[in-house]
């Protein structure tokens, strides 16, 4: 990808500001609704799956009319947004500052087209990944794979952390109606314990270890591992048990041998899929195991639909570009800082903090790609919890609290649970709907005022009352409604956010495949941990990580 100019130098970037100064009271949600009948039917897109039903992104409830919108689409078009999007597609390097391509979009492209990296069609080594995955779920699923004393595996424990973790936690648990039976667990804290709980609810031999680590280097996973590893053998005895109860999935065959397990046993991958991209790649055995391989091709196929809509649908119409640009608008013109993800939809529990990483580690990032110190905010903080447990939580800040907070809403039509009658999710779609338009309308001075003289209350209490219950109102939020959580519509959504984080990347010209910011805590920790091996005191740090480390050892 070419240099691109700094991004407040852009006439659109410099548009977009002073649109901000002189027309954000023209901007009043309430005012834009009353002055357009058509707003909904304008500010929101659906997307027609083939087999799940609709998709719709209804973003009318946003700081934006039509001038707003061509404003920030020249942004887009100024920042070569399109261009950027063939060369990730094409294989390109662009992930520059560990010379790798980024390629997440090559493990679930189903259309049957080569993607060359270094001049190679890679997807032959996809497919051949896909149908060991594919042989090894159907083997466990059907009780034909068994443990070193002959029992059938029922018990899964994945262990890795960051991308090898988050990604398969976050989709079994959102797909866990689709459960074919095995107990999943997954350990990724190096606090022992994690492992030490897990360890107590399953059997040596019906339990599958899934070691998952991109790198097969990372502290937390070897050392999680080694400790599975050597429990096991308490009971198992025998070393040659390993074989039937530990699989790898990893880029680093060596590695691999080096820990024990049989390459015949590892799933592999590649350096252009990163972590926090991979729930697609050999990191997604869990996912396969949990669900059947019918429903993870299922998840593939939906990503790869959201990756065709990205590439092909006009800026204008293409939903991951409408929220980027939003999520722009907020963050570098408003003054948002966080972006809360609000699902409607208690098994997508991990859905927040799984695009904590796969946004924050992409686009924290404060050196643009050339190099330059950045002049204007880029990711913003992730963060979430379902509906409607938010709402009794951290809500009222959204509500009435001083900061800007722009959140996207996500519910499903449909239950998988309808219990009593459905009223449930009723119930649930009913909170979903009235938050939004709560946020949005907010509550005058005159309403609060009518509703305390109703209730009977005197003239002085009200005047007490009144101010603090008066909403402003005009709260920007996206509404994402879809028919079901089925496999497909789960990984369209995925993919949907997966390209938002990418346009957000190109407009701020930052690489969003790195991650050096992990780097200097684990090198510092490699520093500690042998002093922390003795009683003498440590003195060679500054003097509150020697305080801390003194505390410490004198109170072992
Ligand atoms: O899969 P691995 O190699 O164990 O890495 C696990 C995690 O480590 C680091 O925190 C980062 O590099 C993450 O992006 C990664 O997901």
């Amino acid at each position: 990808m070419d240099p691109r100019p700094s991004l407040t130098s852009e006439a659109a970037w410099l548009e977009l500001k002073e649109y901000f100064k002189s027309n954000l009271d023209n901007l009043k949600l309430k005012d834009l609704f009353a002055k357009d009948p058509q707003r909904f039917q304008k500010f929101s897109i659906k997307i027609d799956t083939p087999n799940d039903g609709d998709i719709l992104v209804d973003y009318s409830k946003n700081w934006a009319d039509d001038e707003l919108m061509a404003k920030l689409f020249r942004l887009a078009k100024e920042r070569k947004l399109e261009s950027a999007r063939s060369a990730m597609f094409a294989g390109e390097k662009i992930n520059f500052t560990e010379d790798r391509a980024v390629l997440h979009v090559a493990l679930r492209n189903r259309s049957g087209k080569p993607v060359i990296v270094n001049g190679k069609n890679v997807m032959p080594d996809v497919d051949a990944v896909l149908t060991h995955m594919k042989e090894f779920t159907n083997s466990i699923l059907s009780g034909h794979w068994k443990g070193f004393s002959g029992k059938q595996i029922t018990d899964v424990v994945n262990i890795g952390i960051g991308g090898s973790d988050l990604g398969p936690l976050m989709v079994t648990e959102a797909l866990k109606s689709y459960n074919k039976g095995l107990k999943m667990h997954f350990v990724s804290n190096i606090d022992g314990t994690h492992l030490a709980e897990v360890l107590m609810k399953v059997d040596p031999s019906s339990v599958l270890f899934i070691i998952a680590s991109k790198t097969f280097t990372t502290q937390e996973t070897i050392t999680n591992a080694t400790s599975a590893k050597k429990w096991f053998l308490e009971y198992a005895k025998n070393p040659a048990a390993v074989a039937k109860h530990f699989v790898a999935l990893s880029t680093n065959e060596v590695k691999v041998k080096e820990f024990g397990i049989d390459p015949a046993n590892m799933f592999g991958f590649w350096d252009w899929v990163g972590g926090r991209y991979s729930l697609w790649s050999a990191i997604g055995l869990s996912i396969c195991l949990s669900l059947g391989y019918d429903n993870f091709q299922q998840l593939l196929e939906g990503a790869h639909f959201m990756d065709n809509h990205f590439q092909t649908a006009p800026l204008e119409k293409n939903i991951p570009v409408i929220l980027a640009l939003l999520g722009v608008w907020y963050s570098n013109m408003c003054g948002a800082e966080t972006h809360a993800l609000l699902p409607y939809d208690q098994y997508m529990h991990r859905f927040a903090a799984y695009f904590q990483q796969g946004d924050m580690e992409s686009n924290g990032k404060y050196v643009t790609r050339s190099g330059q110190v950045v002049d204007y905010s880029t990711g913003p903080i992730v963060w979430g919890e379902p509906g409607t447990n938010g709402q009794h939580a951290f809500y009222q800040l959204i509500h009435q609290g001083t900061r800007l907070i722009p959140a996207d809403f996500i519910a499903t039509v449909q239950s998988h649970n309808p219990i009593n009658g459905g009223i449930h999710h009723n119930i649930l779609l009913a909170n979903f709907l009235a938050q939004t338009e709560a946020l949005m309308m907010g509550k005058t001075e005159e309403v609060a005022k009518l509703e305390l003289e109703k209730s009977g209350m005197d003239a002085d209490s009200i005047k007490k009352i009144l101010p603090h219950k008066v909403f402003k109102g005009n709260k920007p939020t996206n509404s994402i409604v879809v028919k079901k959580m089925t496999p497909f519509v789960l990984g369209a959504l995925i993919a949907m956010y997966e390209h938002k984080i990418f346009t957000q990347g190109i407009i701020w010209d930052i690489n969003s495949y790195d991650q050096w910011g992990v780097e200097l805590g684990k090198q510092l920790a490699k520093v500690i941990e042998p002093e922390l091996n003795d009683n003498k005191p440590v003195s060679t740090h500054d003097s509150s990580t020697n305080g801390l480390i003194n505390f410490i050892k004198a109170n072992r």
